[in-house]
């Protein structure tokens, strides 16, 4: 998907079982199934001739479905343009029902019986195996055949998913084909997006075979790809007339005086994000070392909970990051719940969630008693100790949906496919590969970063996203060798072109 703004509409995402209902409602409105699976097939073929040479050999693999339909309607036309086909088809031809077996009864061609030991030799194999309708693990002589091809080093066009790649949660199911490009129809899915299935997909097409946007509505759809498409008009920008305490006073609580670096990560990022004012709240212990490094940002002394909930007392600051750095313990917890009782946004992040392991109702009614946005921002592992019981969930959206809702608040489940989500089910994952994220620290920037948007009070979901692309973004601008300490001086290049956009658009 190409990176310049697109509609909020183009970026939802649906589940396969939403996908079928989009289908179903397309029928409703006059649109034959025969003419979807004709367009869909079309649309295979665009691709297929795109990285298949004219003439060349391609061996179509076409399961017992609609999916294998759309196989059947791209091998026809394939041949129809001069290419050599192949159909190699599971299951037997009789057994095609409904649209699939209108589709069979068009192609003139020979059709082998598919198994593992099939010849592949071929420029292109096309994937028509199994899409939305994948209903159980792919085992047996199916399987071996997908490994067979993943080994053979020729390039897959996979039809609306890589067989075996479970079209809702992204999981692997059994086995599953490892494509150059798949073709997938109306809006993308979120196991397109969702590791591991992103890996299996290869370059992304979404193809319109003629299902309206009028059927969108009545799906109420919440979930969708981070891009800023979503968030772009409500990214803050300043005013020509503005001052520093219009765009909002951020306050990262620092950790003690051996563990102060964290925290300056945080802070360094809230004032890039845009935030008007950073101060740091430090214990007298660790004021040294945050004020042998520390220039734009303020430090403010605080004693205990009890002092942090006097700084936070003023309204004025209007934003809060609390875990990094942090320690694991009671005192954290006092100081969350300090932090907690504020009218400022607060993103607990680190050891402000850790700390509540054993004790988490205490943190969601804390949250359930306020009314300014709680941001939470946990890695699996830190997921895992404040939900254990949505840990194993195998679909990384419901369970972040469920934490959100849970929490009371908006949750990243973080990951090279961080998930964001809303209290309100409102959900949208992250699919930019920035691999050089993986390093110490980065986790502490996007805190602040999250942190300084919401100082300049962007709504909270939207705050969330940009902040995970932006940190993305940040990273894959720098590439290789990236640091945590580089990401904040990557967020004027990010803003710049984000500005850009925004003027074109
Ligand atoms: N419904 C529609 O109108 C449209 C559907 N389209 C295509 O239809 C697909 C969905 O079609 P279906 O719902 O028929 O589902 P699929 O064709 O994806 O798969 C269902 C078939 O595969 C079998 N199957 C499932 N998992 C299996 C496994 N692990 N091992 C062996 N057999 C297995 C099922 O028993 C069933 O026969 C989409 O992915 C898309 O490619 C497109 O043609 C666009 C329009
Ligand atoms: N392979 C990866 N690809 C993309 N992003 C990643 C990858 N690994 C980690 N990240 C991101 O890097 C950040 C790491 O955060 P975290 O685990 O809290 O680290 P730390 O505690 O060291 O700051 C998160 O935003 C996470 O989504
Ligand atoms: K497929």
């Amino acid at each position: 998907m190409c990176d310049h703004f697109s509609a909020r509409e183009a970026l939802l995402l649906l589940t396969p079982e939403q996908m079928g209902r989009a289908d179903r409602a397309a029928m409703e409105a006059g649109i034959s199934g025969s003419l979807l699976m004709e367009n869909a097939g079309t649309a295979v073929a665009m691709r297929a001739q795109e990285i298949c040479p004219h003439g060349g050999h391609v061996l179509v693999l076409a399961g017992p479905g609609n999916n294998g339909g759309d196989g059947l309607v791209a091998a026809r036309l394939l041949a129809e343009r001069g290419y050599r086909v192949r159909l190699a088809l599971l299951g037997s031809r009789e057994k095609l029902s409904g649209d699939a077996a209108i589709a069979a009864s068009r192609w003139q061609g020979g059709l082998e019986k598919l198994s593992a030991g099939i010849d592949l030799s071929a420029d292109l194999i096309v994937d028509a195996l199994f899409g939305a309708g994948l209903g159980r693990p792919i085992e047996g002589e199916v399987a071996a055949l997908v490994e067979a091809v993943n080994a053979c080093q020729r390039p897959v066009l996979a039809v609306d998913l890589p067989s075996g790649i479970d079209g809702r949660t992204g999981c692997v199911r059994g086995a599953a084909f490892k494509a150059a490009k798949t073709v997938t129809f109306f809006r993308e899915k979120p196991g397109h997006i969702l590791l591991p299935g992103r890996l299996h997909c290869g370059e992304i097409h979404v193809a319109d075979i003629g299902i309206p946007d009028a059927v969108l509505p009545d799906l109420s759809l919440k979930l969708w790809r981070n891009h800023p498409g979503l968030w772009h008009d409500v990214l803050p920008v300043p005013d020509v007339e503005g001052h520093k305490y219009a765009r909002g006073h951020t306050v990262v609580v620092s950790g003690p005086a051996h563990a102060t670096g964290a925290a300056r990560l945080a802070a360094r990022a809230a004032l890039r994000a845009g935030a008007g004012l950073v101060s740091m709240a430090a214990e007298e212990d660790a004021i040294p070392a945050l004020a042998a490094h520390l220039t734009a940002v303020m430090i403010k002394k605080v004693d205990g909970a009890q002092g942090l909930a006097g700084l936070l007392s003023d309204a004025r600051l209007n934003a809060v990051v609390i875990g990094p750095g942090a320690g694991v313990g009671q005192a954290t917890c006092e100081r969350v719940a300090a932090c907690l009782q504020s009218e400022a946004a607060v993103v607990l992040d680190a050891d402000a969630v850790t700390s509540f392991k054993d004790q988490p109702a205490r943190l969601f009614d804390a949250i359930e008693a306020r009314s300014a946005p709680v941001f939470m921002t946990p890695h699996e592992g830190e997921f895992s100790r404040l939900f254990p019981d949505l840990a194993e969930h195998a679909d990384k959206v419901e369970k972040t949906r469920k934490a959100a809702e849970r929490a009371g608040a908006v949750v990243l489940l973080k990951g090279a496919d961080t998930v964001v989500a809303a209290p309100d089910g409102r959900a949208a994952i992250s699919a930019r590969d920035a691999p050089w994220l993986a390093t110490a620290g980065t986790g502490d920037v996007l805190a602040g970063m999250i942190a300084g948007l919401a100082a300049q009070r962007m709504p909270a979901f939207d705050a969330a996203c940009a902040a995970v692309w932006m940190h993305a973004d940040a990273a894959r601008r720098f590439g290789p060798g990236l640091i945590s300490e580089d990401l904040p001086e990557m967020l004027p290049a990010v803003w710049s072109q984000l500005a850009a956009e925004r003027c074109a658009d």
